[in-house]
Formats: C-alpha cells, sequence, structure tokens
C-alpha cells in the first residue's frame, strides 16, 4: 500500500532524509520516531504529495506519487497536528465541500456516522471559531476520512484531545487498519505508538537507525534496558536516559 524507495529530501544542500525504504501493508500501522529535527515531517509530506522528494520513488497502493499524483493523493490522507479550516463554513458546510472535491456521492450517509464516531453530531451548525482545539481536530479528521483513504498519515494525532478523545483516536486509528488501511502515525508519545502499531521505524538524522515489529524492536534493545519503546527509542538515537523524577520525601 505504501512503497518507499530511496526516499532523499534536501532543502538548499542540508539532507533533512537520507535514502530511507521501507513499505507499509494493509491492515500494518507504522509508528515514525525520532528526536526532533529527525526528518519525520519532511518523510510525510514527501509521502502526502506536499512537498516533493528530491530523489527516490514514492507509491501509495501502487501508483507512483510523483509522475501521478491526483490518483494517488484520492487514496490518501494526511493529517496534521494542527487543523486548519475555513472561518466561515459550518461543520456540515466542511463535510459537504469536501466531499464534493474527493466527488464522494452520497456522503450523508458516511457523515453522520462520522461525526457520532467522533462526537461531534451536535456542533453540526457550528463555524469553527466556535469549537475547540478538540473539536477542531475532529471536524478535519471526520473531513479526511469522508473518501474512505486506504493509505492514512497522522502527524502527532493527539495533540489538543481530551482523555476520552485519546481513547476514542487510539479505537479509530486500529478500527480503520482492522478494515485494511495503511497507516503511518508520526509521534513523540511512544507509549501511544506501543499501544497502536504493528511496526516502528525511528529516525535519526533523516537516516533508518532501526525499523521492524514493535516486538522486534522492543527485544532487539532489551539486552541493554528494559523492554519496551522508550528504551528501544534512547538505544537506538543514543539519547542519555533522563534519569527519573525523585520526589522530596515529606517530613511530618
Ligand atoms: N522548509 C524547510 N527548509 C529548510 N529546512 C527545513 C525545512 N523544513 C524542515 N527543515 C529541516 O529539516 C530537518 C527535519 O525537519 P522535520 O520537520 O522533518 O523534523 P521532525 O522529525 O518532524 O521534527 P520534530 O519532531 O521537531 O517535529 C530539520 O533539521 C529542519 O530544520
Amino acid at each position: 500500500m505504501i512503497e518507499v524507495q530511496g526516499l532523499t529530501k534536501l532543502y538548499g544542500d542540508f539532507v533533512a532524509v537520507n535514502e530511507l525504504s521501507f513499505a507499509v501493508q494493509a491492515g500494518q500501522v507504522l509508528g515514525l520516531v525520532g528526536p526532533n529535527g529527525a526528518g519525520k515531517t519532511t518523510t510525510l509530506r514527501c509521502l502526502a504529495g506536499i512537498i516533493p522528494p528530491t530523489r527516490g520513488s514514492l507509491r501509495i497502493c501502487g501508483i507512483d506519487l510523483v509522475s501521478n499524483p491526483i490518483p494517488a493523493k484520492k487514496e490518501l490522507a494526511f493529517f496534521t497536528d494542527e487543523p486548519r479550516l475555513f472561518d466561515y463554513l459550518t461543520v456540515e458546510q466542511h463535510l459537504a465541500f469536501t466531499a464534493r472535491i474527493y466527488q464522494v456521492a452520497d456522503y450523508k450517509r458516511i457523515t453522520e456516522p462520522l461525526l457520532a464516531e467522533l462526537e461531534i453530531t451536535d456542533k453540526k451548525d457550528k463555524l469553527p471559531g466556535e469549537l475547540s482545539r478538540g473539536m477542531k481536530q475532529k471536524l478535519v479528521i471526520a473531513c479526511g476520512l469522508l473518501h474512505s483513504p486506504k493509505v492514512i498519515f497522522f502527524d502527532e494525532p493527539l495533540t489538543g484531545l481530551d482523555p476520552i478523545g485519546i481513547r476514542r483516536m487510539k479505537d479509530s486509528i486500529l478500527k480503520r487498519a482492522r478494515e485494511g488501511a495503511a497507516i503511518i502515525i508520526s509521534s513523540h508519545l511512544l507509549h501511544l505508538l506501543e499501544e497502536v502499531c504493528s511496526h516502528v521505524l525511528i529516525l535519526k538524522g533523516g537516516q533508518n537507525v532501526a525499523d521492524g515489529t514493535v516486538e522486534e524492536i522492543k527485544q532487539k534493545f532489551s539486552e541493554t534496558g528494559e523492554n519496551n519503546l522508550e528504551n528501544a527509542f534512547f538505544q537506538a538515537t543514543a539519547e542519555t536516559r533522563v534519569p527519573p523524577i525523585v520526589p522530596p520525601a515529606i517530613t511530618p
């Protein structure tokens, strides 16, 4: 579903992503992790067709994204952590507008359960200015899922969501994967990734430093630490582990 071969992205002469190759199959959820500036957003922006790669081949559902961008983009959705909406369209008008752009016939049949799943049914007539940040994020997600994308990219999907929203977002991601979508999530929240991802790719300085199933990656680094993704992240990126905060002793 997602095939990346030798993806390289330069900004001027700065190499942000260097010879990255990987694939995500239907039903898999890949966690893309790495320190600040590792190249995660750059990778996702290339994969979503927002910025062109300098080199490399990107295929979405077998379609070459660079030479055939429109059919490839019809198969994908990209959710950034910053919801961007039209100030003067209501929730319902956003959905109608998006459905028209993506040529989704009979969109109302899809929007009702989507709005219910995201718990914003009662906000249908509201403008973005009347929505909380989390609700805006949910509206963006409802719009992005309208055309039933087979490939979904999330850049920090939990920003701004409340605990119930976080739980529902995790469930939504897993539901889409069970339905056969190929999903990539970029996040610094390693516990989220451990819960929802089947695979993980650790980037550092634009390069792949480790990839495999979550279990493989945890195992690989467990000899020199705990058997979890946080330990694997610290070891793979050779970051110094921050010592745990010890609460001060309370004296009666
Ligand atoms: N438009 C741009 N022009 C020049 N350099 C850029 C541009 N966008 C990103 N970079 C650089 O490319 C590198 C990778 O940035 P990117 O945003 O992909 O990292 P990231 O892994 O998503 O980081 P973070 O975890 O902080 O969001 C960084 O060194 C960044 O400064």
